[in-house]
Parts: C-alpha cells; structure tokens; sequence
C-alpha cells in the first residue's frame, strides 16, 4: 500500500505496517522513501539558486540506503568520523560535498578525509587546527577549513542536545575566533573557506538561529578587517521536528529568515540538518509481548527496548505510539516498557491505549537517531531496517543474529 503524509508526520497505511510486520518479523524499522525525498526537496528548494549546499547529517540516520536515496538527490553530507566517510561513499555520496564536522578526529581520520576530497574539515580546536596543518603538509594537500565557533547562544532545548553554550564542548568560543583565524592563516596546508555554528539540536524557535548569525556575521566583519575572507557559512542542523505539540518553523520560513538576515552579502550557504530530514520518515515496529497490570501501574511489554530506541530513556524523549490495528475497546493507561534489565528501559508512559496481547505498534518519529543510537545492551540483536518505496519493501539492512553478536570475539586458548 502507498504511504501518506500528513501534518509534517508520516503515517503508513496499517494494513502495510500490518503485511511489513508478519513479513520482517519485529521489532523493525520502517523508513518512507517519499517521506525522506519530500523532506530534503524542503531544503533543496528552500535554498533555490542562492549558493550552497544542503549537507545531511549522516549521524541521524547513517543506513547507506538512506544515503543512496539522498545522494541521488544532490544532497552533500556533515560526516564525524571515518566510519561515517565510507558509508557515504559506500552509498554514492560526493567526497567534495561532504563536511567533516567533529571536536576529535584523528589525524589518520584527517589523511582518509584529504585523501579522498573531503570538502570542509570544520575545525573545533586551535589543537585540532595545528595537527590538521601537519597532516595536510605530509600528504602535500592543502585543506579547505571553516572554524566551527560557539556563539554562546541558547538554543532553548534539551540540555544534554544544546551545543552553542559557552559550557558545552563544541567549537571555539567566538570571541577567540579571530585570533585562531589568524593562526589558521599562517600555517601551510590550510585554505580558509568558512565559518561554522551549530548551536544543538531540536529547535523549535527561529531566533536562536538568527542570534547566532548575528554573532557569526560580525566575526565576519571582523575577519575581513584583518584581510580574511570567508566564502561560506555553515549554520549547522538543529531544526526540530514534531514528536508531540512542538510547532517548529518550517523549512522555508527557517531559510527564509536567514536569506534575509544576510541581505546583499554574498556567502554561500551550507546547513547540516539530520533529524528535519529522517525522524519522521521512519516509524519503529514492536509487538506487545507481554500485558502486566498492576495496583499502580499497566505495563504493556514490547519486543523493542532501549537498546533499539534510547532516546526516551536518555532525554525522557516523548515519541507518539499508536497500535498498527486500533481496537474499538476501551483504553487504559499504559507503561510501553522494553525485555531490558533497566528501569529506565522504556518507550513510552502513561499511555492511553486500548491493546492486547500481540498487538503490533508503531513508534512514530523513529527515522532520526533511532537506530544509529541502537546497541546490543543485554545481547540483543539489533532490529532490521526496511524502506518503502511506493508499493516494495526492501531490507536495508538485515536484522542481526546471535552469530553476528559473537563474530568478533574470542576466548583465550587453554593454559596449561
Ligand atoms: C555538528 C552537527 N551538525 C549537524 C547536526 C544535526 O542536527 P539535527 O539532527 O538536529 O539537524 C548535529 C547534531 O546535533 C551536529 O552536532
Ligand atoms: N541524539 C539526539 C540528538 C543529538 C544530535 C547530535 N549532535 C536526539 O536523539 O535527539
């Protein structure tokens, strides 16, 4: 069955999720081709003819099908590591359009990135700028560098996803920037391009974003008195999404409002968006296991845990969950808990729901930093994922064995 959007959150038709359930086994993770393709045309026409490039965050949700879909469709890529490169490359993505965002790469994560064309290296410490210049100078390749500087600015969401606070790890405080440009300037190997800002994610308020670009844009000035000329800017991701009641500002009012902040100048423009483009292209299958009424609570057992979704354990994440198969019963309150040996293994509380044992659920807004935050906690395998695409279903990846849990370990041999 075709799928559907509405209201900037993606429902499938149940009797698919339905079919996709009894076909693949649960818990499974279902992404919408459609969904992920409409998302990043928001950007890509957002941006329209103003230069610059849409580069996804591949940390949202890193399945090389996912990036195959989104490379098809021009779209550039923020990587934070190695691993990260060789997916994307894997998946037909551009070395040139690639961004590599990160506060410690490696300088053998810098020679892989020069070797192959990385686009930017945005740079997060005076440190990392020294060993950047040195690897470059090994290889006789010059770096292309933006400065990723922390404007101090409130993002106003989740304390433990804000990034452009003077307390967080991320970048080079703005008022130091100047003088790491200058040091930038005067070493071999490095070619200045840009500047760089992300300030967290999961905004759902334009201004933060315009605040920071207020900050960014005077250092601008500032480095052009000194004679450094920047060619782009890099406003980072962070857009947020609708998971619950959170109206975020759409794309192209986002975009807007920053075209029109900078006016007549004429910088190029890069944005990393992840969970704008993925979350709510992807929903995560689970089946009820078990129901466990009690005195004081109903806890309804799922097969999927915090080890396949971590987010509601780790930032008391709400995601709307909905039975695949709704009942006309009445509904109870329930706890959607996970097998895992963890009180804080969860997916959702207090839920009104009328369910029943075996019944399939679907837990919206899983597209984004579902998976790609997914372990094997309590030796469980992780969860398949699978894409839609109009009427076929394709396994992206395959769900995990027990083999595959023990492949790449040993016991010693016997000792005497
Ligand atoms: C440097 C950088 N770029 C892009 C992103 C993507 O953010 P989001 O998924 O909120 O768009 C992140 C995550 O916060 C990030 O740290
Ligand atoms: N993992 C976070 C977002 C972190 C963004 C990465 N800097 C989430 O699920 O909301």
């Amino acid at each position: 069955m075709p799928l559907t959007l509405q209201n900037n959150s993606l429902y499938f038709e149940q009797a698919s999720l339905d079919a996709i359930a009894n076909q693949f086994g649960t818990p499974a993770y279902v992404y919408s081709r459609a969904a992920l393709t409409s998302a990043y045309q928001d950007y890509a026409n957002a941006l329209g003819e103003w230069p610059g490039t849409i580069c996804y965050a591949v940390k949202a949700n890193s399945n090389i099908g996912v990036l195959n879909v989104l490379a098809r469709l021009g779209a550039g890529f923020d990587i934070v590591s190695v691993g990260e490169l060789e997916r994307v490359l894997r998946a037909g993505g551009q070395p040139s359009k690639m961004v590599f965002s990160g506060v410690g790469k490696t300088a053998s994560e810098m020679a892989r990135a020069l070797e192959v064309g990385v686009g930017c290296f945005n740079v997060e410490s005076a440190n990392e700028l020294e060993t950047l210049s040195q690897v470059a100078g090994s290889q006789n390749k010059v770096a292309s560098i933006s400065i990723r500087v922390n404007p101090d600015v409130d993002a106003k969401t989740h304390p433990y996803i804000s990034t452009g606070l003077k307390e967080n790890k991320f970048g080079i405080d703005i008022n130091d920037a100047v003088a790491v440009y200058q040091r930038a300037s005067s070493l071999p190997g490095l070619r200045i391009v840009g500047v760089d800002c992300h300030i967290g994610s999961q905004l759902t308020e334009t201004q933060p974003f315009i605040d920071a670009l207020d900050r960014v844009l005077q250092l601008v000035d500032k480095l052009a008195d000194k004679g450094i000329t920047i060619h782009h800017l890099d406003l980072g991701g962070g857009l947020g999404v609708t998971y619950d009641q959170e109206v975020p500002p759409a794309v192209s009012d986002y975009i807007s409002a920053i075209k029109a902040k900078l006016g007549d100048r004429k910088l190029a423009l890069m944005f990393e968006p992840g969970r704008s483009i993925a979350a709510n292209a992807g929903v995560l299958l689970t089946r009820v296991e078990y129901l466990k009424p009690t005195e004081h609570k109903n806890f309804a057992i799922v097969d999927a845990a915090m080890n396949d979704l971590i987010r509601p354990a780790l930032y008391q994440a709400w995601q709307g969950i909905v039975p695949v198969n709704p009942r006309d019963a009445d509904s109870q309150v329930w706890d959607i808990v996970g097998p895992v040996c963890e009180t804080g293994d969860f997916l959702g509380k207090d839920r009104e729901l009328a369910i029943e044992q075996g019944d399939l659920l679907a837990i919206k807004s899983s597209g984004a930093y579902g998976f790609t935050m997914s372990s094997n906690y309590n030796s469980r395998p992780r969860a398949c994922e699978l894409m839609v695409d109009g009427d076929a279903v394709h396994v992206i990846r395959k769900r995990e064995t027990i083999d595959d849990l023990v492949a790449l370990e040993a016991i010693l041999p016997a000792s005497e």
